[in-house]
Protein backbone atom coordinates (compact mmCIF):
# COMPACT_ATOMS: atom_id res chain seq x y z
CA UNK A 1 0.00 0.00 0.00
CA UNK A 2 0.97 3.74 -0.99
CA UNK A 3 0.27 6.41 0.74
CA UNK A 4 -0.04 9.74 -0.54
CA UNK A 5 -0.16 12.54 2.93
CA UNK A 6 -0.55 16.18 3.55
CA UNK A 7 1.37 17.51 6.96
CA UNK A 8 0.10 20.40 8.79
CA UNK A 9 -2.63 22.11 6.90
CA UNK A 10 -3.25 25.00 8.96
CA UNK A 11 -6.23 26.24 8.52
CA UNK A 12 -8.38 29.12 10.25
CA UNK A 13 -11.98 28.60 11.51
CA UNK A 14 -14.37 28.90 14.02
CA UNK A 15 -14.23 25.62 16.59
CA UNK A 16 -14.72 24.86 19.95
CA UNK A 17 -17.22 24.81 22.99
CA UNK A 18 -16.39 27.81 24.67
CA UNK A 19 -18.44 31.52 23.83
CA UNK A 20 -14.92 33.13 23.28
CA UNK A 21 -14.21 30.50 20.54
CA UNK A 22 -17.30 31.19 18.90
CA UNK A 23 -16.06 34.94 18.33
CA UNK A 24 -12.31 34.33 17.10
CA UNK A 25 -11.26 31.99 14.03
CA UNK A 26 -8.09 29.74 15.70
CA UNK A 27 -5.56 27.73 13.40
CA UNK A 28 -6.42 24.07 13.12
CA UNK A 29 -3.83 21.86 11.37
CA UNK A 30 -4.42 18.81 9.75
CA UNK A 31 -2.29 15.69 8.93
CA UNK A 32 -3.60 13.83 6.24
CA UNK A 33 -2.32 10.16 5.48
CA UNK A 34 -4.74 8.62 2.24
CA UNK A 35 -4.25 5.14 0.62
CA UNK A 36 -3.28 4.92 -3.12
CA UNK A 37 -1.59 3.37 -5.63
CA UNK A 38 0.52 5.72 -6.99
CA UNK A 39 2.37 3.02 -9.81
CA UNK A 40 0.19 4.14 -12.39
CA UNK A 41 1.02 7.74 -12.20
CA UNK A 42 5.00 6.54 -11.63
CA UNK A 43 4.30 4.69 -14.96
CA UNK A 44 2.63 7.77 -17.04
CA UNK A 45 4.69 10.80 -15.20
CA UNK A 46 0.78 11.99 -15.36
CA UNK A 47 -1.35 13.94 -12.82
CA UNK A 48 -4.75 12.67 -13.95
CA UNK A 49 -3.59 9.10 -12.60
CA UNK A 50 -2.45 10.72 -9.41
CA UNK A 51 -4.26 10.89 -5.76
CA UNK A 52 -3.73 15.13 -6.71
CA UNK A 53 -2.76 16.77 -2.52
CA UNK A 54 -3.45 20.06 -4.10
CA UNK A 55 -7.19 18.96 -4.94
CA UNK A 56 -7.51 17.19 -1.46
CA UNK A 57 -6.26 20.66 0.48
CA UNK A 58 -8.09 22.71 -1.55
CA UNK A 59 -11.37 21.07 -0.53
CA UNK A 60 -10.29 20.11 2.97
CA UNK A 61 -9.64 24.24 3.39
CA UNK A 62 -12.78 24.91 1.55
CA UNK A 63 -14.52 22.37 4.17
CA UNK A 64 -12.79 23.38 7.62
CA UNK A 65 -13.08 27.12 7.09
CA UNK A 66 -16.69 26.76 6.16
CA UNK A 67 -18.07 24.49 9.02
CA UNK A 68 -17.76 26.45 12.01
CA UNK A 69 -17.44 22.98 14.44
CA UNK A 70 -17.96 22.85 18.40
CA UNK A 71 -16.03 19.59 18.43
CA UNK A 72 -12.76 18.41 16.51
CA UNK A 73 -14.81 15.57 16.55
CA UNK A 74 -17.54 16.33 14.19
CA UNK A 75 -14.64 17.82 11.80
CA UNK A 76 -12.62 14.83 11.77
CA UNK A 77 -15.27 12.57 10.72
CA UNK A 78 -16.43 15.40 7.93
CA UNK A 79 -13.22 15.83 6.63
CA UNK A 80 -12.87 11.79 6.47
CA UNK A 81 -16.12 11.06 4.81
CA UNK A 82 -15.29 13.70 2.16
CA UNK A 83 -11.88 12.82 1.51
CA UNK A 84 -13.01 9.35 0.91
CA UNK A 85 -16.42 9.82 -0.61
CA UNK A 86 -15.06 12.71 -3.42
CA UNK A 87 -11.44 11.20 -3.70
CA UNK A 88 -12.23 7.62 -3.87
CA UNK A 89 -9.77 7.42 -1.02
CA UNK A 90 -10.10 3.32 0.68
CA UNK A 91 -8.47 3.93 3.83
CA UNK A 92 -6.81 7.25 5.91
CA UNK A 93 -5.82 8.29 8.83
CA UNK A 94 -6.47 11.74 9.96
CA UNK A 95 -4.92 14.04 12.47
CA UNK A 96 -6.81 17.10 13.38
CA UNK A 97 -4.84 19.59 16.17
CA UNK A 98 -5.72 22.37 17.63
CA UNK A 99 -2.38 24.46 18.30
CA UNK A 100 -2.11 26.15 21.58
CA UNK A 101 -5.70 25.60 22.47
CA UNK A 102 -4.56 24.00 25.88
CA UNK A 103 -2.47 25.48 28.09
CA UNK A 104 0.71 23.70 28.79
CA UNK A 105 0.28 21.54 25.81
CA UNK A 106 1.62 22.06 22.28
CA UNK A 107 -1.50 20.98 20.71
CA UNK A 108 -4.39 19.08 21.57
CA UNK A 109 -6.93 17.11 19.25
CA UNK A 110 -7.23 13.39 17.68
CA UNK A 111 -6.44 10.85 15.23
CA UNK A 112 -8.83 8.72 13.38
CA UNK A 113 -8.42 5.57 10.73
CA UNK A 114 -11.15 5.46 8.28
CA UNK A 115 -11.68 2.50 6.09
CA UNK A 116 -10.41 -0.57 5.01
CA UNK A 117 -5.91 -0.63 4.46
CA UNK A 118 -5.91 -2.17 0.80
CA UNK A 119 -3.59 -5.56 0.76
N1 LIG B 1 -12.43 15.56 22.89
C1 LIG B 1 -12.55 16.92 22.86
N2 LIG B 1 -12.30 17.61 23.96
C2 LIG B 1 -12.41 18.96 23.94
C3 LIG B 1 -12.76 19.63 22.77
C4 LIG B 1 -13.02 18.87 21.60
O1 LIG B 1 -13.34 19.39 20.51
N3 LIG B 1 -12.90 17.51 21.69
N4 LIG B 1 -12.82 21.01 22.77
C5 LIG B 1 -12.54 21.72 23.83
C6 LIG B 1 -12.49 23.18 23.77
O2 LIG B 1 -13.12 23.71 22.64
C7 LIG B 1 -11.00 23.53 23.86
O3 LIG B 1 -10.35 23.18 22.64
C8 LIG B 1 -10.74 24.96 24.17
O4 LIG B 1 -9.58 25.07 24.93
C9 LIG B 1 -12.23 21.09 25.12
N5 LIG B 1 -12.15 19.66 25.07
Amino acid sequence: MDIVYIRDLQIQTIIGIYDWERQVRQTVSIDLEMAADIRRAAQTDDIQYALNYKAVSKRVIAHVEGREALLVESLAEEVAALVRDEFNVPWLRLRVSKPGALRGARDVGLVIERGEKPV
